[in-house]
């Protein structure tokens, strides 16, 4: 059974459905691009974990870490800083 675009969408209108099913089209497309981003992300905070631990030193460098949730609740607020340590788990694993 088809479902209606206003079911789809919850617009009231053709127009707004319409504008909603594009918008949603970059939104999914955006969501792409940072999820292959994060995974990116991922990979390259391996690298550096990795030469760490090599060379005898900590998984962990909570200095950095401390960087990077500012960076992200300066741009972000309160959430950026949770955002970033969603990545920060996503990279590094639970500490
Ligand atoms: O920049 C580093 O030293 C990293 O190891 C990368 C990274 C990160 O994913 O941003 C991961 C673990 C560290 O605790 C700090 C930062």
């Amino acid at each position: 059974m088809s479902t209606t675009a206003a079911e789809r969408t919850g617009a009231r209108t053709d127009d707004a459905a319409a504008l909603i099913g594009d918008a949603r089209e970059r939104i999914d497309a955006l969501d792409d691009r940072i999820i292959g981003l994060v995974q990116e992300r991922m990979a390259v905070s391996a690298v550096i974990q990795e030469a760490r631990i090599t060379s005898g030193g900590r998984r962990v460098n909570l200095a950095r870490e401390m960087e990077i949730l500012g960076r992200y609740r300066d741009a972000l607020g309160k959430p950026g800083t949770s955002l970033a340590m969603t990545l920060l788990e996503l990279c590094r694993g639970r500490v």
